[in-house]
């Protein structure tokens, strides 16, 4: 099979996880290439987790398997869970010990000798610029630190691929950034194939060479982050109104009347606001302005703006990823919950 895929990290065939009525992941089909940094986006509760989940051997699937660096899931987890490393949700790391024995911990169980663990012990620390802390206390490191030494445990016995569930979850705007620094840095410099999961749209279009958006257990689009957003076809254009009734009659206007331009892909409605898919937005603007003049509606701001994934999301949900990231107890419950559910 490795030889048949010899490009491919990661194949899925129909993998579903049912737990009584919910359907947590339904059917997926995905390859991910060997090198890619691959994401899977989409709000909570859409099976991001689960799938990790499955294809990391710790969750069994209904229905479907996968193949991960060559080995079947279902009949070589072993051989999977030594080609891969794991950075949940939450941090399993120990508080009390420090970086250094934390490391030594996860090198002793993927059976690494004590010369070879010294030396990859050195090596992963100085990945991600923790070698000064390797002899603190997990306790006295900041959010972000904990979240790179994860990554570095994550290292230590040579994965080819790393799954990273929410790697940024919880962590401030700037020690994010940093983060995404030193997984651009993994992929890039040491070719280490990526699957990540994220709800924030911007963490996959800023990292992912190729993503899935999956909402309700389905892949609903994939693609890269350019392709999706072309697929909108142009530009978004939002108008204001001052109330509810002239954006309705805006939008009635615009869908009796206007449904053969060209131009326009989109038309959709919330509260005062109109959002329209224009190929091109400037030259639509002013015939928008126009017929908001004839109709004698008001227009209280006008925004013109090149596509988001959120506007992806959208497109092909009907809503928004919501922002709001699980909270500690969800994500320590997450974390209980995939110890239960491991074989
Ligand atoms: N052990 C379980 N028992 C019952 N339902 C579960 C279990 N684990 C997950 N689910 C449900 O399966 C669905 C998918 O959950 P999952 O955690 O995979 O989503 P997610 O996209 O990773 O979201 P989040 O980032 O919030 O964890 C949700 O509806 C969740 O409530």
């Amino acid at each position: 099979m490795e030889q048949e895929h010899s490009d491919e990290a990661i194949r899925t065939e129909g993998i579903s996880k049912h737990y009584e009525q919910v359907k947590a992941v339904r059917g997926i089909n995905i390859t991910v290439n060997k090198g890619e940094l691959f994401g899977l986006l989409g709000p909570n509760g859409a099976g991001k987790s689960t799938l990790i989940g499955i294809l990391a051997t710790m969750l069994r699937p209904t229905e479907g398997t996968a193949r991960v660096w060559g080995h079947d899931i279902r009949n070589e987890p072993t051989e999977v869970r030594m080609s891969i490393g794991v950075v949940f949700q939450g941090t399993t790391l120990d508080q009390k010990l420090t970086g250094r024995e934390n490391l030594d911990i996860h090198g002793r169980l993927y059976g690494l000798g004590k010369k070879e663990r010294h030396k990859r012990i050195h090596e992963v620390l100085k990945l991600v610029e923790l070698n000064d802390w390797a002899d603190e206390v997990v306790q006295k490191y900041s959010g972000g630190m904990m979240r790179r030494l994860e990554i570095a445990r994550g290292l230590m016995h040579h994965p080819n691929v790393l799954f990273l569930d929410e790697p940024t979850l919880g962590l401030d705007p700037q020690t994010r950034n940093h983060i995404w620094e030193y997984i651009k840095k993994l992929n890039q410099e040491k070719n280490i194939t990526m699957i990540l999961t994220t709800h924030y749209m911007e963490e996959a279009d800023m990292l992912c060479n190729r993503i899935a958006i999956i909402d309700h257990g389905e892949i609903i689009a994939e693609g890269t982050p350019q392709e999706l957003k072309a697929e909108l076809g142009g530009d978004i254009i939002t108008l204001n109104f001052s109330n509810e009734d002239e954006a309705t009659k805006m939008v009635e206007h615009y869908k009796n009347h206007n449904n053969h331009n060209p131009d326009t892909n989109e038309i959709s409605t919330t509260g005062t606001s109109i959002r329209i898919t224009a190929t091109d937005g400037e030259r639509t603007i002013p015939e928008l302005m126009k017929i908001s003049t004839d109709l004698n509606l008001h227009i209280e701001s006008v925004s013109l703006r090149k596509p988001t994934l959120d506007d992806v999301f959208l497109h092909h949900t009907g809503k928004n990823i919501r922002y709001s990231g699980p909270d500690d107890r969800k994500r320590r419950r997450g974390i209980r919950r995939m110890s239960r559910n491991a074989r």
